[in-house]
């Protein structure tokens, strides 16, 4: 039985500065520590640093006990690692101003479940993965077991809570239907676009995107996607658009601005992420499955460019009957974003 509550909990604490223990590791994000909170964290200033593998590898950290470098690394805690040389560890933006301290020590991660929950953790979040780390002795922290974060944001958890009409400019007889996690805060929502009439319905999987779905960001294809999957949906008669709470690919807002520092500095989309110690893409499309099959819909014809799309449906047992190519949106400033999603990241483009 997991206990996604005191997930809940960690997340809070985390944001607020406040440590946390995973099976019995205890862990102070670097992003919202301060020097008050890091002594009292860590009174015998004997704490160690923990990165995530890409922010590790973007270092030049890597873990030369983890072959295939997909552990975090813990990094030994010497007397000048202080709270600003972790402060430039943890944060990307700062390295091209600040050449790193070092040398830096790699030791051995005892517990690396624990310190890969860690990391799922921090993007949960919104915080940028990077902690002060040590062994467990203090006794008035969240004491979370990684077992609960990773069962925390399992589809199988969605419920789909409420539906009404919503005449929408392309289609005046659309339906909303909104759906909500048990554990976590997130709402998804799905628009249901003309009706049933037994053939697969096209449709769209479409995750947040706030700079383009709402202040029309020119850095990226995803407003006009979205009008232009409307209207698909609208023309072909019977549809759905699933409206995801995937922010900047799974990393939050806060992070995907980050990033797009990261982009102003000369870095693409994928190693910003990198950079900044994430996945290129930390998105579960298990949630648009679960969605579609509330919605009583396995088999759908899919507007995307995205391959993982089309097998994270398949994954969970939804069939894509056709992937329909769907793009929009092409202008100066999103050439480089498009390029790189083609040459990167496998978009059919
Ligand atoms: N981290 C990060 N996220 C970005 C960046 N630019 C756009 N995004 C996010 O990327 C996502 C775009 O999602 P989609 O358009 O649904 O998907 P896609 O993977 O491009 O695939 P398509 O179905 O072919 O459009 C949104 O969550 C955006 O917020 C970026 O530079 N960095
Ligand atoms: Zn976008």
């Amino acid at each position: 039985m997991t206990k996604p509550r005191l997930v809940a909990r960690a997340i809070d604490a985390l944001r607020r500065g406040w440590p946390v223990t995973i099976d019995g590791l205890a862990l102070l994000a670097i992003e919202t520590a301060d020097e008050g909170r890091l002594a009292a964290f860590d009174p015998e200033r004997g704490a160690d640093i923990l990165l995530s593998a890409p922010r590790a590898a973007t270092l030049k950290l890597g873990n030369q006990r983890d072959a295939a470098g997909n552990d975090p690394v813990r990094v030994a805690r010497t007397g000048w690692l202080d709270l600003d040389v972790a402060a430039a560890l943890a944060d990307p933006a700062r390295d091209l101003s600040t050449p790193l301290k070092g040398p830096f020590r790699a030791v051995a991660l005892a517990m690396p479940e624990a310190a890969r929950a860690a990391m799922k953790l921090a993007r949960l979040a919104g915080l940028m993965p990077a902690f002060f780390v040590a062994e467990a002795t203090a006794d008035e922290t969240v004491a979370l077991a990684a077992a609960d974060i990773a069962g925390y944001d399992d589809p199988a958890r969605l419920a789909l809570v409420s539906r009404a009409r919503l005449p929408v400019a392309v289609a005046e007889d659309a339906e909303i239907v909104a759906f909500r996690s048990a554990d976590e805060a997130v709402e998804h929502v799905a628009l249901l676009i003309g009706q049933p009439n037994g053939a697969a319905p096209l449709v769209r999987i479409h995750s947040e995107c706030l700079t383009g779905d709402v202040l029309g960001s020119l850095k990226c294809d995803c407003g006009p996607q979205l009008d232009a999957a409307l209207r698909a949906i609208a023309g072909a008669g019977w549809g759905i658009l699933l409206y995801l709470r995937q922010e900047g690919r799974g990393i939050g807002l806060i992070n995907k601005l980050r990033a797009y520092a990261l982009q102003d500095q000369g870095f693409d989309t994928v190693d910003a992420n990198l950079r900044l110690g994430f996945a290129i893409d930390e998105r579960d499309f298990g949630v648009a499955a679960r969605m579609l099959r509330l919605l009583g819909q396995d088999r759908v014809r899919l507007l995307t460019n995205n391959p993982a799309k089309v097998a994270g449906l398949a994954a969970a047992g939804i069939e894509v009957v056709e992937r329909v190519a769907h793009k929009a949106g092409e202008n100066t400033h999103n050439h480089g974003y498009l390029a790189t999603k083609r040459d990167k990241t496998g978009h059919l483009l």
